[in-house]
């Protein structure tokens, strides 16, 4: 059977907004850049992006700025900060999952910090990370343009439309994940992605295809270092002024953040 996971289709004018929005962030970090060169140059990230737009044709600088400060500032930290919220506030409220991967850092790293192989080892940790990337990815959908008319399945596609892939509307559907297809449960992938639900290509937490996200190894490495080395140290559960609400802001972030009572172990 072949299927075609298409959630919106809207026609290409809404681009305008787009066009919008992408020329006011890029304002905003054209902004920060001339408060930058104004003040002392400091050893960070922004400050090897300046130094790169160096070497560019001197058309190209900004855009070269602005490009690369999208990438790294927006796909590279928003995500993975996000994603690394929401899986201490599901572990903060499974204990038995903390426990769980826990009990295989300790095993795993026996006090070191994780190295390569550590990480590769520690699949609990990876079901648990897939399963906080499953139940809140934070880019909550991809897009795709129809550069000419095509067909996808039984479904006509004109030229000149915009496709929105609702990831987040796949992750959570019962027909595909099953009944529970909304509790937090690791275990739905323990033989692998490929047999976590009925159909495995929907689980696109990094999207898919040419497009897929350029950093998934790397987000997935910062994850489990961070998560092993806090479960290490801590055990944690929820305050009670933890509100449950999740919200749209260009990636699906915790609206009222994530609030943890720490114990150092
Ligand atoms: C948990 C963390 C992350 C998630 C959930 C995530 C998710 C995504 C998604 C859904 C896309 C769109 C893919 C598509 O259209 O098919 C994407 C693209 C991209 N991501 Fe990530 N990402 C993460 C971390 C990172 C990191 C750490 C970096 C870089 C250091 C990064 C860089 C990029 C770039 C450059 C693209 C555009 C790729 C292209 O259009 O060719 N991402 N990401």
């Amino acid at each position: 059977m072949s299927m075609v996971f298409i959630g919106l289709i809207c026609p290409s004018k809404n681009n305008r907004e787009m066009w919008k929005l992408k020329k006011e962030v890029g304002s905003l970090i054209l902004k920060a850049v001339k408060e930058r060169k104004e003040a002392e140059s400091e050893n960070d990230l922004l400050q090897m992006i300046l130094e790169g737009a160096n070497e560019v044709r001197p058309h190209s600088i900004d855009s070269f700025i602005v490009d690369n400060c999208k990438n790294i500032y927006f796909a590279g930290h928003e995500t993975t900060a996000t994603t690394a919220s929401w899986i201490l506030m599901l572990l903060a409220s499974h204990l038995e999952w903390q426990n769980r991967v826990r009990d295989e850092v300790i095993e795993v790293c026996g006090g070191s910090l994780p190295d390569f192989d550590m990480l590769r080892k520690m699949r609990t940790l990876t079901m648990v990370i897939q399963e906080a990337l499953r139940l809140y990815p934070p880019a909550p959908l991809v897009t795709r343009s129809a550069l000419r008319s095509t067909k996808l399945g039984e479904l006509n596609i004109p030229k000149g439309v915009n496709l929105w892939i609702p990831i987040i509307i796949l992750h959570q559907d019962p027909e595909i994940w099953g009944p529970e297809a909304n509790k937090f449960n690791p275990h739905r992938f323990s033989h692998g992605i490929g047999k976590a639900c009925k159909f495995p290509q929907v689980y696109l937490p990094f999207g898919t295809a040419p497009r897929t996200c350029v950093g998934q190894n790397f987000a997935m490495v910062e994850l489990k270092i961070l998560v092993s080395v806090i479960l290490s140290k801590f055990s944690f559960t929820l305050s009670s002024t933890y509100k449950h609400s999740p919200a749209f802001h260009l990636v699906i972030e915790p609206n009222h953040g994530v609030y943890l009572l720490m114990k150092k172990l």
